[in-house]
């Protein structure tokens, strides 16, 4: 039984939250949705902090609660690891002492990380001595982040766990996020509602609106489809994976295989065999019915158009399928009529921006 699911009805005076989800056992799954959504109520009904009516609570092989037969395991008995937008160390508390203080509560027998490792994966080494006012936000929230895995949890549940932070700080927790993400095999539910820190971490998204789960899936074919309103962010995007497999000194380029095609990359400071991830907005597609030659963009893809939206004040947003990848692309209803836009058109993609995410 290697998957979650959450099952129930969460009452408030004027809310109410109906979730009915199976989730994946592994990877981050970002719960993400605009304010008032139920995101943290969603995350609290797992962790126990509320009871959700007809619930049904399970991680893998355990069952947290289950109202057919009266089962609710408290918070406390919960093996989670909860880290919230504010750090919440205790203050009196060294570093060390701060990450010894969840460990010790766990058997022996249950430590299936070592603090060593919670540290080595969170880059805190060198914090160990410090005490918690002498932390930067981002340092903090490290600590706060190897804390909760130092429990060996069976789930991690972040609430918003970057929103304190400013951009900069953001961008240097995320790599160790994805991190924890590809050596550990601790599913993570992670609440935000900033498209791009999801469409960078989550491999899963759960999108919610007003107490309801609108959609679940992978997230790039989450952000990609045309009946969610992902697809029509002003920062609309679609994320591909693939692999490192050539470098061009001359050129200083860098290419990236995915199953769609392949796409040049600036070399920076990537390894052959590496695997990356990239970030392509809507807004830097253009289309095309020929393939353009003698032309300054590198990266044209072969594509064929899924689908496209109705002209909302003079734009089409364009869902394309690069052999089996989603991309989106956001031109003016004046190309889409040039074009002839059609479903099972094939169309050349021109890449013009590419966000390198990991
Ligand atoms: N203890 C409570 N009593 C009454 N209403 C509550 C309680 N907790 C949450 N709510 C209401 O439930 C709704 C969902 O809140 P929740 O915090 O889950 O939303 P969210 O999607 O996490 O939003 P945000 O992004 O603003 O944190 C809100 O309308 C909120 O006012």
């Amino acid at each position: 039984m290697n998957s979650l699911f959450f099952k129930g009805k969460v009452r408030y005076p004027d809310y109410e939250l109906n979730f009915d989800l199976s989730l994946p056992g592994s990877g981050i799954t970002a719960l993400f949705g605009a304010s008032g959504a139920g995101k943290s109520t969603l995350l609290r009904a797992v962790a126990g902090l509320v009871k959700p009516e007809n619930g049904m609570i399970r991680i893998k092989d355990k069952t947290w609660q289950d109202d057919s037969c009266q089962l609710f395991i408290p918070t406390h008995k919960r093996s989670l690891g909860f880290v919230f937008q504010d750090a919440r160390l205790f203050s009196h508390l060294s570093v060390t002492d701060n990450l010894q203080y969840g460990m010790k509560r766990i058997d022996t027998e249950n430590r299936k990380i070592s603090l060593e490792k919670a540290v080595e994966l969170l880059g805190i080494g060198h914090l160990l001595d410090r005490m918690p006012e002498t932390l930067s936000g981002g340092e903090k929230q490290r600590v706060s982040i190897a804390r909760a895995l130092a429990t060996s949890p069976q789930i991690m549940l972040m609430d918003e766990p970057l929103a304190a932070l400013d951009m900069k700080r953001k961008s240097e927790i995320i790599p160790y996020l994805q991190r924890l993400n590809e050596e550990l095999d601790i599913p993570v539910l992670y609440v935000s509602h900033v498209l791009e820190e999801v469409s960078s971490l989550a491999d899963h998204l759960v999108l919610l609106d007003k107490g309801q789960i609108v959609a679940a899936g992978k997230t790039n074919e989450m952000l990609t489809r045309l009946d969610l309103p992902l697809a029509y962010y002003d920062t609309a995007s679609a994320v591909i994976e693939g692999n490192i497999v050539e470098e061009d000194l001359q050129f200083y380029l860098s290419t990236l295989s995915f199953p769609g095609g392949q796409i040049y990359l600036p070399m920076g400071s990537f390894r052959i065999g590496q695997k990356v991830r990239l970030r392509i907005q809507a807004r830097d597609v253009s289309l095309t019915t020929e393939k353009p030659e003698n032309t300054s963009i590198l990266n044209i893809l072969d594509t064929t158009v899924v689908n496209f939206s109705d002209n909302t004040q003079g734009q089409v947003m364009v869902e394309l399928d690069a052999k089996g990848t989603r991309l989106l692309s956001r031109i003016t209803s004046k190309s889409a009529s040039i074009l002839k836009l059609d479903t099972g058109k094939p169309i050349f993609a021109q890449v013009k921006g590419i966000a390198v995410i990991d």
